[in-house]
């Protein structure tokens, strides 16, 4: 039992007040965890493009002000009634994608979306009571994504708790809360690409690069990367990219120009694409550079509040098939021990993603960086 079980701490975390606005580090105030809950002391905590997005304020349901932050790893510092998964000491990652097992959801085994907590974590609170666990100078905080780990200490839901092996190194599994599960996820579960396939990821950063990775492992031949920062294409190569363009290097679309780039026997065309920039255009692409018949296109990136997609329905009568993944379809609580493990054995890459580190005081230059493009992940270490 910790000294603070009980009790409320105050310590330092990132406070956004307002869309587009810098962050305040500063006291907030983390009450104890109620039935069902668990407060976890973070060791690590990286910055998602999703964090950056919620913060402009073109989420629909970012709430301010807020504890931004979901992708980290940390130390279960105390947990509430009822709570029997995890204890205490228990070297854990936060998911904004919870698993009960028990809801629809979950029993139908057809989805990773659990429902046993989304309708409060969408609204910023916990479900034992609708209200947040912190405070700032005496007012509410919003939680984000169920997670808010832009904070020495969290709240967590129990079914939104990975427990890991103690002997990971923290501020590198943390990675497996969001960006490189996704990508992974998305080409092995969602997309199941076959040996020998060919596809194309549009947008080379975290997501697009574990894409990539996960597509070295499932035998593709051909992996054409497209990004319009060449300052990502050299990365891409070393990462398994047989083929980088970018898009301003043609006049004709981008998804004409990869069908030209992978014509066989009178046909062009992907097996599969990725589609990791949030950008609606970009995702028509990489529909319509699959191959007719069979392609399929794996929505993966988060576009703005008021951003529909559009295609000729010809696309789909003529067999594409539009798909969209949540955390790469991983079941969060139950897989991603799995992929801890799997990252220990040396399987994929993790700690290449780690392209720079600073602390949480230093999170409005992490968020600064992210917009310049050199980074691919910064790890905030709490001070
Ligand atoms: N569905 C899910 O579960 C998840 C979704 N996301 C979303 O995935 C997307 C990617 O996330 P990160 O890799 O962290 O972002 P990132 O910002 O590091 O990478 C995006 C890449 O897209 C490139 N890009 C921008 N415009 C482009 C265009 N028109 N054509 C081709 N490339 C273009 C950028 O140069 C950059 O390299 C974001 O929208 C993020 O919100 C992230 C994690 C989980
Ligand atoms: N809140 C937004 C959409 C945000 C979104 O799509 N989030 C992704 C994860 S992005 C991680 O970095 C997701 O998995 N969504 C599923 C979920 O249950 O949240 C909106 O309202 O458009
Ligand atoms: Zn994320
Ligand atoms: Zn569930």
């Amino acid at each position: 039992m910790s000294d603070t079980a009980g009790k409320t701490i105050t310590c330092k975390a990132a406070v956004a007040w307002e869309a587009g606005k810098e962050l305040e580090v500063t006291d907030v105030t983390v009450d104890p965890p109620q039935k069902g809950e668990v407060r976890i002391k973070i060791v690590a905590t990286a910055l998602c493009h999703t964090d950056k997005f919620t913060l402009s304020g073109d989420d629909p349901e970012g709430l301010f002000p807020c504890i931004l932050g979901h992708e980290a790893a940390g130390i279960v510092e105390s947990v509430g009634e009822g709570v029997t998964s995890v204890r205490p000491g228990d070297h854990v990652i936060p998911c904004y994608q919870a698993f009960c097992g028990e809801c629809k959801m979950c029993k139908s085994g057809k989805t990773n979306l659990c429902g046993s907590v989304r309708q409060w974590t969408g609204k910023g609170v916990m479900a034992a009571d609708s209200k947040s666990r912190f405070k700032c100078r005496g007012q509410d905080i919003y939680h984000f994504m169920g997670t808010s780990t832009f904070s020495e200490y969290t709240v967590v839901h129990e079914v939104s708790v990975a427990k890991v092996n103690e002997k990971a190194a923290l501020d590198k599994v943390c990675l497996l809360g969001c960006g490189v599960a996704t990508g992974l996820g998305a080409v092995l579960n969602t997309a199941k690409v076959e040996k020998g396939s060919t596809a194309a990821v549009f947008g080379l950063g975290t997501v697009g690069l574990a894409c990539v990775d996960g597509l070295k492992d499932a035998g593709a031949r051909r992996i054409i990367g497209v990004d319009t920062d060449v300052g990502k294409h050299q990365r891409a190569r070393d990462w398994g990219c047989t083929d980088v363009v970018n898009p301003a290097d043609h006049d004709k679309p981008i998804q004409e120009v990869l069908v030209d780039m992978t014509m066989e026997d009178g046909f062009g065309g992907v097996d599969y694409s990725f589609e990791c920039v949030g950008n609606v255009k970009v995702m028509r692409a990489a529909l319509e550079c699959t191959h007719k018949g069979w392609g399929q296109s794996v929505v993966i990136g988060v576009a703005g509040s008021g951003q529909e997609i559009a295609t000729r329905p010809f696309q789909l009568v003529t067999g594409r098939v539009w798909r969209g993944t949540a955390f790469g379809g991983y079941r969060s609580r139950v897989d991603v021990p799995v992929l801890v493990e799997r990252y220990m054995k040396g399987e994929f890459k993790v700690d290449e993603y780690v392209t720079h580190k600073l602390k949480l005081s230093e999170i409005n230059q992490a968020f600064q960086l992210l917009k310049e493009g050199g980074c691919l992940r910064c790890v905030l270490y709490m001070d």
